[in-house]
């Protein structure tokens, strides 16, 4: 019998495949981590755009996470999309003392643009989520809604950094910097020590579900045994080829290639 690491997400839905739990699982397998998923949110979108949301109701999704966590007890948990103030507080009371490594991915809106969390959970985020953190990796929309700060520069971010460790509670932070201009690097503060993650920027627009798929390697890595900062540095090299080696899927801004450190040139359908 083999023993393998485990990871849950706790996310929204994307038919395409692209982002969400999907993203999240396919990640999960590929980082060598089992993946489980509970579902917060049933989302109707593509690459174009989200054209509904149907929250999964409370009791739902509580049923959900005790079906997984009183059977297999995760190695890591991520959370991505939780939508609804209710739906974080319950979601934070079913993971408070579980003593389980824990990415916060704070996913407040899609690459389309489309909102995906209510305005008012981000009080609740901040003080019920953020604290429960080991890793919390906002992007620099959402690193600037949670700290209050305008962020322009990579000074900035690191502040933003800085206070969502030091003053929310979290035990680490990565600003995510996909939407500044130049090379992609990102901020990782962790004990106390700021570091630059930085790779090449791809010039392409097939960037849809990259947040999601950072943090669940994260998550992988870290149900791995790795360190933050091992789990953080190898999760952005996977990215990176992730973004690099676009597969050009939907209309829109499509998806990363979550198989493109194994794929081989043959594999390829022309
Ligand atoms: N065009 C790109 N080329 C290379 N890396 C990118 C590119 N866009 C985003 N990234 C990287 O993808 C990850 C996700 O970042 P970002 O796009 O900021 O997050 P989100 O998807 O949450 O908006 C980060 O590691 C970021 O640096
Ligand atoms: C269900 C769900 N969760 C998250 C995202 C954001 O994706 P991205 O990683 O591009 O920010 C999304 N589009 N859908």
């Amino acid at each position: 019998m083999r023993r393998v690491p485990s990871a849950l997400s706790i996310a929204g839905t994307d038919p395409t495949g692209g982002a969400g739990i999907h993203a999240d699982l396919k990640t999960f397998q590929e980082c060598k981590a089992y993946g489980m998923a509970v579902v917060t949110s049933v989302v109707a979108q593509n690459t174009k755009g989200v054209q509904d949301v149907w929250h999964v109701p409370l009791e739902m999704v509580e049923k959900q996470m005790k079906a997984v966590l009183e059977d297999i007890r995760p190695n890591a948990v991520k959370t991505g999309m939780i939508a609804t103030p209710e739906m974080i507080e319950k979601v934070a009371d079913l993971l408070d003392g579980q003593d389980i490594p824990l990415v916060i991915d704070p996913v407040m809106v899609a690459t389309s643009g489309d909102s995906l969390m209510e305005q008012e959970s981000t009080s609740l985020m901040k003080n019920r989520l953020m604290p429960l953190a080991h890793v919390v990796t906002p992007n620099i929309a959402e690193a600037e809604t949670l700290t209050g700060l305008s962020i322009k520069t990579q000074k900035e971010a690191e502040q933003a950094a800085k206070m969502l460790v030091d003053d929310m509670g979290a035990s680490a932070a990565v600003v995510k910097g996909g939407h500044f201009t130049g090379d992609a690097t990102d901020i990782l503060y962790v004990n106390g020590q700021i570091d630059y993650l930085t790779a090449p920027r791809t010039d392409t627009n097939h960037t849809h579900g990259t947040g999601c798929s950072l943090s669940a390697s994260i998550a992988a890595e870290l149900a791995r045994g790795n360190t933050i900062k091992e789990a953080v540095t190898n999760s952005k090299t996977f990215i990176s080829q992730a973004i690099h080696d676009t597969l050009g899927i939907g209309k829109g801004n499509g998806p990363v290639n979550h198989w493109a450190s194994r794929l081989k040139k043959d594999d390829i359908l022309v």
